[in-house]
């Protein structure tokens, strides 16, 4: 089972990626979520939080007053390593019984939302790991439009994790989140395909390029995904341009829909009628197929 860490700054946009992952149908494990879960009236985490900060940390209802607790532990730093303390092992063990789930179900790839995955060495342990990053100056505007709070409580909250800069060196993958949430999307959209096609590379190479010679057939494999990645940024230059220049943007768009439909439908004959020069059939189709794609994505 592939698991990902996805982490970030402080509302850097982990939330919003996640949402896209569940919309791509992902199992994501929210951590935020284990840690509000843990903390509710009774649990494990409520006990210790409420042994670490006293009676005095409860509303009137008895449940753990978060807005006063995030105040004492983004202020103090001694605070919030008794924070840790009290909610780490409780949220570990939710997480592992989650994990757990996932792998008896023969999940082949399981995303973890966490916030602290680097503060807690939880990285070392992934087989992969994201990052969502943005500008600085973004990063503050948003905690302070979230989470309604002061410059200094914003700047704070930020200076409570390892720095952002640190998590991109550490990281395996950087989602760049200081434009439109489109965009976002689209570097989800990319990054997911393009863990499915190396998850599944092994089976499909041997599916849709049978031969004896291991060394052909992966290299048959990578150099269609090749076409197809570079065609992209080559057809924006090309189709961006007649949309921008010479036709306007219907002519472009209908050109789109026509080139990747031919590529389509041709692909499927193709692969059960020739042998191994099918390779260079399939790079040509998915050329034709993707070459306009990007244009209308608006990517890359
Ligand atoms: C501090 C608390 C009370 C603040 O609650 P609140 O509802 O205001 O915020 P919320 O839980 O939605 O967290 C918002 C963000 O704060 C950051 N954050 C939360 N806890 C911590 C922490 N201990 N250290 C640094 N950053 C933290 C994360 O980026 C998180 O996404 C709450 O986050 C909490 O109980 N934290 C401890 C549990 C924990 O470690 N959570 C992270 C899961 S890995
Ligand atoms: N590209 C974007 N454009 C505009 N707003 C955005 C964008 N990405 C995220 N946001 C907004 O910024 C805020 C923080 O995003 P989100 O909740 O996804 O961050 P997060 O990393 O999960 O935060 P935390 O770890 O603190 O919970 C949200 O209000 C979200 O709607």
């Amino acid at each position: 089972m592939l698991v990902v860490g996805l982490s970030g700054g402080i509302a850097a946009g982990k939330s919003t990626v996640t949402r896209h992952l569940i919309g791509l149908g992902v199992p994501v494990i929210d951590c935020d979520r284990i840690a509000h879960d843990t903390a509710c009236k009774g649990a494990w985490g409520y006990r210790r939080i409420v042994a670490a900060f006293g009676p005095g940390i409860l509303t009137e209802t008895g449940d753990i007053d978060r807005a006063r607790l995030g105040q004492l532990v983004f202020a103090e730093a001694a605070a919030r390593r008794r924070l840790n303390k009290a909610t780490h092992a409780p949220v570990a063990v939710e997480l592992l019984r989650q994990l757990l789930g996932h792998w008896l179900r023969f999940r082949r790839l399981v995303v973890i939302d966490m916030p602290l995955l680097f503060e807690t060495g939880t990285y070392k342990l992934t087989s992969s790991n994201v990052v969502v990053a943005c500008r600085p100056e973004l990063q503050l505007q948003r905690v302070m439009l979230r989470d309604s709070c002061s410059t200094a409580d914003a700047k704070a909250r930020i200076a409570a994790q390892v720095p952002l800069e640190r998590k991109m060196q550490l990281a395996d993958v950087v989602l760049e989140n200081d434009s439109s949430l489109e965009q976002l999307q689209e570097q989800v959209l990319e990054l997911y395909d393009f863990t499915i096609y190396t998850q599944l590379s092994k089976t499909l190479s041997k599916v849709f390029f049978p031969s004896n010679n291991a060394a052909l057939q992966a290299l048959s494999f990578w150099g269609v995904f090749f076409v197809g990645y570079i065609s992209r940024p080559a057809g924006a230059v090309l189709f961006s341009h007649l949309g921008m220049t010479i036709f306007g943007g219907l002519t472009p768009l209908a050109m789109t829909a026509i080139q990747t439909g031919t590529g389509s439908i041709f692909i499927g004959p193709a692969l059960w009628m020739v042998g191994m020069a099918l390779i260079s059939i399939v790079s040509s189709l998915l050329l034709i197929k993707c070459y306009p794609l990007t244009n209308q994505r608006g990517s890359f």
